[in-house]
């Protein structure tokens, strides 16, 4: 794909090119004891999830966008002369915190000594301390000795979800902070792609958040919403800290186009995993926008988000007022006289709507151009509310994709969208 941009104006401008990423040799890791630290509802199937992602590929493509897949672009650049030593030791920092620096070492070594296949199969499917001794004899005796945690790779079980590592706002990138152990690498393999790759290398994109000095605290592209090339939206949680949020909003707002921010406050109740996972771990669980004035809300979490607009302030200041209403925020940055709400499960009970948006990822919709979506064909509720609503529903076959918590949204990362 050459002439590649790196231009994201909106939620709905018709899509160009995207990075997508199969399940991977992580899931292997996946057993009904550990699913929870890996933040998945159930155990996928390897082989099923493997198929489910090919097809869900070829939807894609066969809408004429470009698909460029993450593995296969990182074992591109680790093809190349030079890149694996630069880019190595930045993936395997987070793991740092957890093992010792010789044993840090060995593995670094150890995968050095792969071909950038079997390194990015690694990377994904991770190492025990005892997987590494087993290879090297060379784990330090403390590693060995320390029970409480057996990784010293911890595996990448949620490289699926593309979107949340990085997010193209405008013509520049954030590049995410993960909260969650399991996908600490991910940014790190993002940002040596941006680095490394011929395709991706001289875009002359921006970078609003992860390399300067102190853009350490979270941020997750499920909560990053680009609603017009002046407006963003953007949930404020554990998973996306206040202070990163302001970060973009000041850089956005100084060297790109943006003049106003909604920031969503929403709760995470915590009342136990699947709450964590499911219902408002990242705003495109329950928000996504469809058409140029139309979107997929899930409107029982609507009493449980505080609004706040940010824009310029004096000097380098932020000023930030509060809103009373979510929509009446929206169609004010918007400059739209209406909106077109359709709801999560439609018509049908709230039971129905809570079950497609917690276990069918039914609020999670993909925009391939304005007023066409992609869905997981589970949630025929929604389906038929979109439908109704004059949406043109592209339905994708997700029983395993499904069971990380996360919709068609989530698997996408656009890279470039047609101005609207
Ligand atoms: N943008 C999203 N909604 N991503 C869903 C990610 C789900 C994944 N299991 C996680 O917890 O990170």
């Amino acid at each position: 794909m050459s002439g590649l941009k790196i231009r994201v104006n909106s939620e709905i401008g018709k899509l160009r090119a995207v990075i997508m990423q199969p399940p991977g040799k992580g899931i292997e890791r996946c057993t009904p004891l550990n699913i929870g630290s890996f933040a998945w509802d159930a155990v996928p199937s390897p082989g099923k999830a493997a198929e489910e992602h090919r097809k869900w590929v070829e939807t894609v493509r066969s809408f004429g966008a470009g698909v460029l897949v993450f593995e296969d672009l990182l074992r591109e650049i680790f093809a190349l002369p030079g890149v694996r030593e630069d880019v190595l030791p930045s993936i395997l920092e987070t793991e740092r915190p957890c093992v010792t620096a010789q044993t840090l070492e060995v593995l670094r070594e150890y995968l050095l000594g792969m071909s950038p296949r079997d390194m990015v199969d690694r990377l994904f499917f991770g190492m025990t301390k005892d997987e590494l001794n087993r290879e090297t004899g060379e784990v330090s005796l403390h590693d060995l000795a320390d029970r409480r945690d057996e990784w010293c790779l911890f595996p990448m079980t949620n490289v699926l979800y593309s979107r949340d590592s990085a997010a193209v706002l405008g013509e520049g990138v954030v590049f995410g902070r993960m909260l969650n152990r399991d996908r600490m690498k991910e940014p790190a393999c993002v940002k040596a792609l941006f680095k490394h790759h011929p395709l991706l290398k001289d875009t002359g994109f921006k970078t609003w958040y992860g390399s300067a000095e102190g853009d350490d605290r979270p941020v997750e592209g499920g909560n990053i919403h680009c609603y017009s090339p002046n407006v963003f939206v953007v949930g404020v949680n554990e998973r996306t800290h206040p202070e990163s949020i302001e970060r973009i909003a000041r850089r956005t707002m100084e060297s790109g186009h943006i003049t106003d921010v909604l920031a969503l406050l929403f709760e995470n109740p915590r009342l136990g995993p699947q709450d964590s996972i499911g219902l408002t771990v990242h705003v495109d669980m329950f928000l996504n926008m469809i058409d140029h004035d139309a979107f997929l809300f899930f409107p029982y979490i609507e009493k449980k988000i505080t609004v706040l607009h940010i824009t310029r302030g004096r000097g380098d200041r932020l000023r930030i007022t509060r809103e009373n209403s979510l929509f009446g925020a929206i169609r004010k940055v918007l400059k739209l006289s209406s909106l077109r709400i359709v709801k999560v499960g439609g018509s049908e009970s709230e039971a129905v709507a809570f079950a497609e948006q917690r276990a069918g990822s039914g609020g999670n919709t993909f925009t391939l151009e304005p007023g066409k979506v992609c869905i997981w064909d589970r949630n025929t509720g929604t389906i038929r509310a979109l439908e109704k609503a004059g949406i043109n529903v592209v339905p994708v076959e997700a029983d395993e994709l499904v069971k990380g918590g996360g919709g068609p949204r989530c698997s996408t990362m656009p890279l470039w969208r047609d101005d609207l």
